[in-house]
């Protein structure tokens, strides 16, 4: 088991956010978070990924608690947040080396373990280019790259074809595509396609609460309905508990 969500709570005086969230994530499992704008998506990221605690509940990150070992979790895992991580000024090289000495490297190492990302990246003819100059795939492209390079064995992915076109999209699934197996991803998104496309499995969250749970034909079957945009339609509207 990689992640265990135990009566995952966090409220914001009395406005529950996410409400007594459980869940086990396997080993090497692409996972997506699905979920309408407020449903509790990057509240469940920021609590699994230390950033936020738990009103109530508990959550086990390959055996490690959020609550009592924060450290211990965080020296797992990593997070491409929504707002890019990338510093404007760097370029894609010094981005990548300044990550892998914050995460411990010497100057030596931090340039290999770059050379290796931007080859896995295809970031090596943009190694010279400022960061800021990168088009928002490029960018997210390499902040992806960035989480990765602390070789983390669970990435958290907060919606990350936010605002790109439909070809960027595409090229940054195909990099997606190549973490599968390797990595534990848990990934939000508001694509539907993105998630049919790239999870072994997908939860629907509505107001807090996880509405749905399993592979895309699973889901698909279980609702008799063709398309996951339909399920989702019904599962997250207005009014529904
Ligand atoms: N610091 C905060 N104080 C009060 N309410 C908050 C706070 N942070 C988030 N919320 C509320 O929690 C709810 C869930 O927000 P969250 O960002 O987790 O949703 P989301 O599913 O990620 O949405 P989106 O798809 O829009 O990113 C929202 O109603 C939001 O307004």
């Amino acid at each position: 088991m990689s992640i265990e969500l135990k009566n995952l709570k966090k409220a914001y005086k009395d406005k529950m956010v996410v409400d007594h969230l459980s869940l086990e994530i396997d080993n090497g499992e692409f996972f997506a978070l699905l979920g309408s704008n407020g449903a509790g998506k990057t509240t469940t990221i920021k609590m699994l990924s230390c950033m936020l605690i738990p009103t109530e509940g508990d959550a086990f990150l390959l055996g490690d608690s959020i609550i009592t070992s924060p450290e211990a979790v965080k020296q797992n895992i990593n997070v491409s947040p929504q707002e890019t991580a990338v510093a404007p000024n760097l370029t894609v090289r010094e981005n990548l080396e300044f990550i892998a000495r914050i995460y411990g490297s010497g100057k030596e190492k931090a340039r290999k373990m770059s050379h290796e990302m931007m080859m896995e990246f295809s970031l090596l003819d943009k190694a010279k280019t400022k960061a800021k100059t990168l088009s928002g795939g490029w960018q997210r492209r390499l902040s992806i790259a960035m989480a990765l390079i602390s070789k983390p064995k669970i990435l958290f992915l907060d919606e990350p074809t936010l605002g790109l076109d439909v070809r960027a999209r595409r090229e940054l699934w195909k990099v997606l595509e190549t973490l599968k197996g390797k990595v534990t991803v848990v990934l939000t998104t508001h694509y539907l396609d993105e998630a049919e496309a790239l999870a072994d499995r997908i939860g629907i969250m509505h107001q807090g609460r996880l509405q749905a749970l399993g592979t895309a034909s699973e889901l698909k079957k279980q609702h008799s309905m063709k398309s996951l945009e339909d399920i989702f339609l019904i599962l997250t509207e207005e009014g529904v508990k």
